[in-house]
């Protein structure tokens, strides 16, 4: 699957960032960034805690407007949508921390993402509907080998299974891009080769950003690398390439980099 070749063709770019900012105040918390993710592609943004990493992300869900510069998905400019408008037209993103409702079944949460992204047209006139968001979420949970637990509570879920879950969740409605915060925090090394398992598997219909810690799950997982200090890109390139520059070293050793 990581052979499907993504090069020059007539598809737009999944995503371009384009002269991206943001300030909070007087904190230029993002900086000129500029990256473009080409359609099929996995890329990782690393850097260190602060670099701006999730605001950026914050900037291409729809979270946060930005500052300065323009955000284009699949050709189309998006910066003046909703967060709501993206989702429809295939974005999805996952959190640092698990966002789920503890008092659900596994079922019920994929079920309410399924309705969710089909923008809630269910109706109890529509029963059809309804059984085939069921379907959906049930495929879902097959999917991410969550089908032992479709009728546990969320609460009572692993933490390696709520990641999966979530994953599960941003699947829903066959998104086009992916934009993953963090997904191995926390894991163990066993849950962390089964998520590397999952990302690999998924389709390169599904173009996926991730930011990641794990440099490990990250330079395996991915295409292309862009790192992020105090805001700006420092490099980018393939793992090998990120795992031999001595910037990105510097950054992790912590030492001083401008
Ligand atoms: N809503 C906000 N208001 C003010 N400052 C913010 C806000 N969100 C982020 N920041 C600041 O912007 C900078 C970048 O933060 P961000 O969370 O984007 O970094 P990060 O690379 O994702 O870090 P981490 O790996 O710790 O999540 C930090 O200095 C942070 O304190």
């Amino acid at each position: 699957m990581n052979a499907v070749p993504h090069t020059a063709t007539a598809t737009p770019h999944a995503l371009s960032i384009e002269g991206v900012g943001r300030r909070f105040g007087a904190l230029q918390a993002v900086r000129d960034v500029t990256i473009t993710v080409a359609a099929g592609e996995r890329r990782a943004i690393l850097g260190a805690n602060g670099a701006g990493k999730t605001t950026l992300f914050n900037l291409v869900i729809g979270d946060l407007p930005p500052s300065e510069g323009r955000i284009v998905m699949f050709g189309r400019d998006v910066t003046g949508l909703s967060v709501e408008r993206r989702v429809r037209a295939g974005l999805r993103r996952t959190y640092q921390t698990s966002l789920m409702f503890v008092g659900l079944t596994v079922r019920q949460s994929l079920f309410l993402a399924v309705r969710g992204v089909a923008g809630g047209r269910m109706s109890v006139a529509r029963p059809a509907s309804r059984s085939a968001h069921m379907d959906e979420a049930e495929a879902l949970a097959a999917r991410l080998g969550l089908t032992p637990v479709l009728g546990a509570l969320c609460a009572t879920l692993s933490h390696g299974e709520r990641r999966q879950l979530e994953l599960a969740m941003a699947l829903a409605g066959e998104p086009r891009l992916l934009l993953l915060d963090e997904p191995a925090a926390g894991l163990s090394p066993r849950e962390r080769e089964m998520l590397l398992k999952l990302l690999l598997e998924l389709p390169r219909s599904i173009t996926l950003v991730m930011i990641e810690h794990d440099m490990d799950i990250a330079l395996r997982a991915v295409d292309q690398v862009s790192v992020m200090h105090n805001g700006r890109l420092v490099a980018g390139g393939t793992p090998r390439e990120i795992e031999a520059d001595q910037t990105v070293h510097d950054i992790y050793m912590g030492k001083h980099v401008s």
